[in-house]
């Protein structure tokens, strides 16, 4: 039933613009002597739209990563602020159950087993009624309400129920899968269905938008038609749905001039004073996640320098772990693992105070992070699958003298636009091994010609433009059925040659027809 807007109590604070992302950008820290302090959330998303909302002066509705915490709307560090409430239990079944072991190996290419599990469907469904609800509070009298990633799915159908005043805009941020995985979904009919409740349903990829519409139509049989450029549309439930591809980015201007700054360049240099001084320093940031294959990579560190082709008095690697989900068994099992791993290379070719591998499970400050890119001759970036990996994008800003190489699997949303990168399959251990070798070894003339490329294209496609294209093609989606669908052209479709944007399988087209495009 729609929501009674006109209500005195529900009126107050509400904002045109408003962004939905299961997490807030802040953390609730509780320290142990009982005090608590805001930090910064993990992960790209934060980063990514962090400072869209700045620019836009709308409100930030999600949770503060603690349970049971009934915290009022706030501003924060000049960002507004609506927290939602989560129990243990929601967090269980919502957050660590259905969408971090269901979901999130489902769309990242069933690295590990998806769980299927129905007391967690029930929580998922729950929850995300809540988060529309709080949304639904948010939004000002035709607000434009921008909801984000596979934790919620459902929240674009259930608020239009509740407000079909509001423009919906759904964004996901991790691959979308091909038609065999996502038919695996035993309530894949439900979430095609909440995603469709938006009026732009945006991914990554061209892959991953085509996978979605060959799902409405081979799933819900809808009728779908392409757009000129790129996605298509759906008609549903009496609507319109625009589908389409808006590679996220980072604010590469803000990174680039932080990465200039001369406390930042002063903290490079500590750092490799810090680390001995060595010829050469690979690095890796990851949020500790079977995904991001800092194992694949590790393995490869371990064998060059068994093999002799890296000496390790010479050759350091910096790992940064972020902690992340670390109640669910597959985090778990997969820190040991890495621990295990780091301890081994350091045991076998370590000397007293002189580790090969400098590892951090911990997070870390911004600025130190950037000094740590700055200080990076080669960034190692190796994921089985990732959405897109905004740490490449990260270092390659942070290269403006066009220094430093980037080796960069053919997995991630970010290969198919840093084409100059050093290219690997992750699985392909001695290529692996090999391309790190070249990009220790590349002449001074490639590096630059390779870099200077990489970072064009990120200073030029920054996180701005990608929320710039994304809200403009929503402010023109959404129309109903009756009006004939339009052809707009989409330019910010990118080559369909990119490396491998996820995977769209023709199989279980009845039509014969392998994708939208025509
Ligand atoms: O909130 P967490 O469970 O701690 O996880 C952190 C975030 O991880 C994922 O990030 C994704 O978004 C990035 C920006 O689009 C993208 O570059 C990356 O490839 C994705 O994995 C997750 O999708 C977010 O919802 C989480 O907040
Ligand atoms: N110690 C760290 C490590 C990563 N990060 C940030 O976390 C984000 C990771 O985003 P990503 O897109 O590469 O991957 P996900 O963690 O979102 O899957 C980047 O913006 C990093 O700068 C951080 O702030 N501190």
């Amino acid at each position: 039933m729609p929501l009674d807007i006109s209500d005195e109590t529900t009126t107050h604070d509400r904002s045109d613009f408003v962004v939905v992302a299961n997490r807030l950008p802040v953390d609730l820290d509780e320290r142990p002597d009982g005090s608590t302090a805001w930090r910064r959330s993990p992960g790209g998303l934060v980063t990514a739209l962090e400072p869209v909302l700045r620019s836009r002066n709308g409100c930030w509705v999600g949770w503060p990563g603690v349970a049971d915490r009934e915290i009022a709307p706030f501003t924060h560090d000049g960002l507004r602020i609506h927290p939602v409430r989560l129990g243990e239990t929601d967090i269980e079944g919502f957050y660590e159950g259905f969408s971090n072991s269901t979901l999130w190996p489902l769309y990242h290419d069933v690295v590990v087993k998806p769980t299927f599990d129905r007391e967690w469907w029930t929580a998922y469904r729950d929850v995300n009624r809540r988060y529309a609800q709080a949304a639904a509070a948010a939004a000002a009298p035709g607000a434009t309400v921008w909801v984000h990633d596979y934790q919620l799915q459902l929240v674009p159908r259930m608020l239009r129920e509740l407000r079909p005043d509001v423009t919906i805009g759904f964004f996901l941020h991790i691959p979308f899968p091909p038609v065999e995985l996502f038919a695996q979904l035993p309530w894949r009919r439900s979430v095609m269905e909440g995603m469709l409740g938006a009026d732009l349903v945006g991914f990554h990829l061209p892959g991953g938008a085509e996978n979605f519409v060959v799902l409405a139509r081979r799933l819900l049989e809808l009728e779908t038609r392409p757009v000129t450029g790129g996605g298509g549309e759906i008609r549903f439930d009496g609507r319109i749905v625009r589908v389409g591809a808006f590679p996220i980015s980072i604010d590469s201007a803000d990174m680039a001039t932080r990465a200039r700054s001369e406390s930042v360049r002063r903290r490079a240099r500590e750092i490799r004073e810090d680390l001995g001084n060595p010829e050469q320093i690979l690095l890796g940031v990851d949020r500790l996640d079977y995904t991001k294959g800092i194992d694949l990579r590790l393995d490869a560190l371990g064998e060059l320098y068994d093999e002799g082709r890296l000496d390790p008095s010479r050759t350091v690697m910096v790992q940064l772990a972020t902690p992340s989900r670390e109640q669910v068994e597959q985090y778990a099992l997969m820190r040991t693992s890495i621990e295990t791993q780091v301890g081994r290379i350091n045991g076998d070719h370590g000397q007293l105070g002189r580790p090969p591998v400098h590892y951090l499970y911990q997070p870390v400050a911004r600025d130190e992070l950037i000094a740590l890119y700055v200080a990076a001759d080669v960034m190692l970036v190796t994921p089985l699958r990732d959405g897109m990996n905004l740490v490449a994008k990260e270092y390659v800003a942070c290269r403006s003298e066009h220094s430093g190489a980037l080796v960069l699997s053919e997995f991630t949303g970010a290969a198919s636009e840093l084409e100059q990168a050093y290219l690997v399959n992750p699985h392909d251990l001695d290529f692996v091994k090999d391309t790190i070798v070249a990009a220790l070894e590349q002449s001074p003339e490639q590096r630059r010609a390779r870099m200077a490329a990489l970072h064009a294209q990120v200073m030029a496609n920054d996180v701005h433009h990608w929320a710039r294209t994304f809200l403009d093609t929503l402010a023109v989606s959404g129309h109903a059925t009756d009006e004939p669908p339009h052809e707009i052209a989409m330019d910010w479709r990118l080559p369909s040659t990119g490396p491998f944007s996820p995977t769209v399988s023709p199989v279980l087209d009845p039509a014969g027809a392998p994708s939208v495009t025509p």
